[in-house]
């Protein structure tokens, strides 16, 4: 019998922990991502999704255990090198230049990968088309968090690492975020999405970090208490 070995994940997080400031942000975590796959982090603030996220895109190294990426250890350096350049990284922090058109904004990220062609359809898919030859200056958040999702698709590389991707968003931006998330997937793509807000992710695993200090009574709280007494 011919006995075939199991594929090795493409993203492994081995009993992984990350300190930040002296501060022990997350413990043992375990996870496994295969091509086409998402996690979803959730959980309160504070509990380290961003960090998590970071961790993955080496800003922070972990203080225990080890990040692999198709078995190699992330932190080491020639690794390292070849990791980085499959991360596409998207924060509340939006590097958008004012002065820049839309299309210019986008462009340039495009020509920094050494790519071309692919800027002003994203633009249009994620229904900033119109907008291609204005100054970034005149967007509205929501646009701007479009610009940001015209960028990931027009650098189009292959591990999605998406901080709190929906915020801001109408209701058609959301199924836009939901439909790039879906087609980058069917193309082998990883994503990982830390998100307060729901977002609709076929066969995506959950994450739920736990809060990392006891939940303290609110001044809500305290009116809830003192209507019912
Ligand atoms: N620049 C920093 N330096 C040191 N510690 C930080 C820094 N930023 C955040 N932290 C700490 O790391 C912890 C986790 O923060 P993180 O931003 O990862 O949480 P989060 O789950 O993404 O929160 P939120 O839901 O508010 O976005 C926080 O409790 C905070 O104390």
């Amino acid at each position: 019998m011919l006995l075939r070995k199991a594929p090795l994940p493409r993203i492994l997080l081995d009993n992984v922990s990350c300190m930040r400031n002296a501060q022990q942000i997350l413990r043992h975590v375990n996870v496994s991502v295969h091509d086409g796959g998402a996690l979803v982090l959730t959980g309160s603030n504070g509990s380290g999704k961003s960090t998590f996220l970071r961790m993955l895109a080496g800003f922070s190294k972990p203080s225990a255990g080890q990040i692999l990426w198709n078995g190699h250890d992330v932190t080491e350096s020639g690794v390292f090198h070849q990791y980085k350049l499959q991360l596409n990284w998207l924060s509340l922090k939006d590097a958008i230049k004012e002065k820049f058109t839309v299309l210019d904004n986008v462009q340039w990220f495009e020509l920094l990968e050494g790519k071309q062609g692919n800027s002003l359809p994203a633009i249009e898919l994620m229904g900033l088309g119109r907008l291609a030859k204005d100054k970034a200056r005149m967007l509205s958040m929501g646009q701007r968090k479009r610009l940001q999702l015209a960028r990931l698709l027009a650098i189009d590389r292959p591990i999605w690492l998406l901080d709190e991707p929906s915020v801001a968003l109408d209701d058609d931006g959301v199924r836009l975020l939901e439909y790039i998330i879906a087609e980058h997937r069917k193309k082998g793509g990883i994503v990982f999405v830390a998100t307060h807000l729901p977002i609709n992710i076929e066969d995506a695993m959950y994450l739920r970090l736990p809060p990392r200090f006891p939940r303290r009574m609110t001044l809500v709280d305290m009116l809830d208490r003192a209507e019912i007494s």
